[in-house]
């Protein structure tokens, strides 16, 4: 199965999904002197309730909180998509040590880690069906940076792959930088089956997180309960190229 080490990582991962090789994959670096201010584009318009929040999983390549998207409790609208998009999870990726993580670069800049709030467009009866779709899914992308001071952003403890426990009542907009300013792009999930369904909203502010939080990061385990542990770190795929594609700031 497809993974993050030498031997089933980013590089093999075309050996299995040959789109990771396609006109639209993800991430990218962005260059903020060569996205074009689109004032077209709308005000991100989010809307999170903590009650649809379901579960913490780790599913061996990240840690996931799902929630409930049986109606459009928490949702996103505006931006640059049209119509209501449902929050169906968010997961982080993150590296080994500070200076890596991010799976989007700003100009070369790596981040610790980055989130990823992962939403399907209710044209579609799933997110299963929309991520088989063009225009499928929109995923808010947030970096995080290490404040060396800073409050834990929530308290993951360590879980084995397949760990699965309640999470009630996490409000995702805590999560949230306070300008949401973005730049915004046509890509791919950064993970196999690597589907070009995702319509990337990167917001330009970082949260920050304290590095005991990054350091609780990094207890998490790749590995299932009984295997020879395995923390879970590096879990980003490098940038792929742009072949052409442009990205749009909502801001100048
Ligand atoms: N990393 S991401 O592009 O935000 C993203 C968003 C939603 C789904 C995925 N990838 C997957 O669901 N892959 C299926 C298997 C991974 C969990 O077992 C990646
Ligand atoms: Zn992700």
């Amino acid at each position: 199965a497809w993974g993050y080490a030498a031997n089933n990582g980013p590089d093999k991962w075309c050996d299995n999904f040959p789109i990771a090789n396609g006109p639209r994959q993800s991430p990218i670096d962005i260059l903020p002197g060569a996205a074009s201010y689109d004032s077209g584009l709308k005000p991100l318009n989010l809307k999170y309730d903590p009650a649809t929040c379901l579960d913490i999983l780790n599913n061996g390549h990240s840690f996931q909180v799902s929630f409930s998207d049986d109606n459009d409790s928490s949702s996103l609208k505006d931006g640059p998509i049209s119509g209501t998009y449902r929050l169906k999870q968010f997961h982080f990726h993150w590296g080994a040590s500070d200076d890596k993580g991010s799976e989007h670069t700003v100009a070369g800049t790596k981040y610790p880690a980055e989130l990823h709030l992962v939403h399907w467009n209710t044209k579609y009866a799933s997110f299963g069906e929309a991520a088989s779709q063009p225009d499928g899914l929109a995923v808010v992308g947030v970096f995080l940076k290490v404040n060396l001071n800073q409050q834990q952003v929530a308290h993951f403890s360590y879980h084995f792959q397949g760990k699965q426990t309640t999470f009630p009542n996490f409000d995702p907009a805590t999560l949230l930088p306070g300008c949401l300013d973005y730049w915004t792009y046509d890509g791919s999930l950064t993970t196999p089956p690597l589907l070009e369904s995702v319509t990337w909203i990167v917001c330009k502010e970082p949260i920050s997180v304290s590095s005991e939080q990054m350091g609780k990061f990094r207890s998490l385990l790749f590995s299932a309960e009984g295997e020879s542990e395995c923390c879970m770190m590096d879990n980003y795929r490098p940038p792929q190229p742009l072949k052409g594609r442009a990205v749009r700031a909502s801001f100048q």
